[in-house]
């Protein structure tokens, strides 16, 4: 399987708002360093820096705008004469008007933010682009008739929608290549979110869309982050309609009841039959994940990696959570390898 990397990961280490203090993000650089060091361990399969795309290919995704904010909110911030992370500060929740976007940066942080989990640094906006850049050449390698291809993306991307971002997240990985696919002659594309925490970005992106489905496997949103989305009937709306599917699971969730879970989800994708499978790949339902709550092993891993070898869709896999940083590598390349071992 060809590993796609984005050595820019490193211009991006933020802080964050967590627990009422502002710290260093838990989405470290260090993350992406030992999924590779990994990859290349066990010799996985060759590795291959991604080719440079244009905005526009984001913008099929997220909103004009918003991509020219990425792009220049560090400018805009720093000409205030901050020289530190930029975190919004006040959000356009409940009856708050979000139809004008504001002019000053604190506005413009918010309006386009979920959360203070989306630090804006020097180096962001190249490594956010570089990161969907990675998703997009292993779509690629995937439409040049390849069956597998894993997306070593960093920073993550499920948390952000058309026009926000949160939870580390920016662009849209995972969504950007599934548009790709679509943009290339691909009628239908399944995304799976493996990831602890609910993939709220790609669900509101597809939520009205029938030639993407979506799934999802995550912590219960009633005690688990993003805390509003995620639940079972939220199942997508007008042509989107039995879409969207979300399996919501209670904290110490293990491989049993897991598995029971993912077997369906698996059935579904297979009855979709899609031109191509994107996984969204978080490792953080491991047992020893400092932030999540489930309870899988090392060795259950391989078994999410069979399970979608079971689909036999094209398959991409792209980079999401995980924060054990030293079993981060294990995790992530036993599902590549469970899935590998699978075909
Ligand atoms: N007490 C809970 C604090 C939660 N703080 C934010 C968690 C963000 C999770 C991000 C992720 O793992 O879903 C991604 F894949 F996007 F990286
Ligand atoms: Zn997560």
């Amino acid at each position: 399987m060809l590993t796609f990397h984005n050595p820019d990961h490193h211009l991006h280490h933020a802080s964050e708002l967590k627990d009422g203090k502002v710290s260093p993000c838990f989405e470290l650089p260090h993350r992406a360093d030992t999924v590779l060091a990994r990859v290349r361990q066990v010799g996985l399969g060759q590795l291959a820096i991604p080719a440079h795309y244009g905005k526009e290919r984001y913008a099929r995704i997220h909103s004009e705008r918003y991509v020219n904010f990425l792009e220049s909110a560090w400018q805009e911030w720093t000409a205030l004469g901050h020289r530190h992370d930029a975190l919004p500060l006040v959000w356009p929740v409940r009856d708050l008007r979000s139809d004008i976007e504001p002019e000053h940066i604190d506005g413009k942080l918010g309006f386009y933010a979920m959360d203070a989990g989306v630090a804006i640094t020097a180096g962001t906006w190249q490594a956010v682009r570089r990161s969907a850049d990675t998703a997009l050449n292993g779509m690629d390698h995937l439409l040049q008739g390849n069956r597998s291809a894993f997306a070593l993306c960093r920073p993550p991307g499920h948390h952000a929608a058309a026009e926000y971002m949160g939870g580390y997240c920016y662009l849209n990985n995972a969504a950007i290549a599934a548009q790709s696919c679509l943009d290339q002659g691909g009628k239908r594309v399944a995304i799976l979110d493996v990831d602890f925490h609910h993939g709220n970005g790609t669900q509101s992106i597809f939520y009205q869309r029938p030639d993407v489905l979506f799934v999802s496997l995550h912590g219960d949103p009633r005690r688990s982050y993003p805390y509003f989305s995620g639940h079972r009937d939220e199942t997508g709306s007008g042509a989107g309609q039995g879409f969207n599917l979300n399996y919501p699971l209670p904290h110490g969730t293990d491989w049993g009841s897991y598995a029971t879970a993912l077997d369906d989800a698996c059935k579904r994708i297979r009855a979709y039959q899609p031109d191509a499978l994107v996984i969204s790949l978080g490792v953080d339902t491991y047992e020893n994940d400092p932030i999540s709550h489930f309870r899988l092993t090392s060795h259950d891993f391989f078994g999410i990696g069979a399970a979608i070898a079971s689909i036999q869709s094209p398959t991409l896999f792209v980079m999401e959570g995980g924060y054990m940083v030293d079993e981060i590598g294990i995790n992530a390349v036993n599902v590549l390898q469970g899935y590998t071992g699978g075909v």
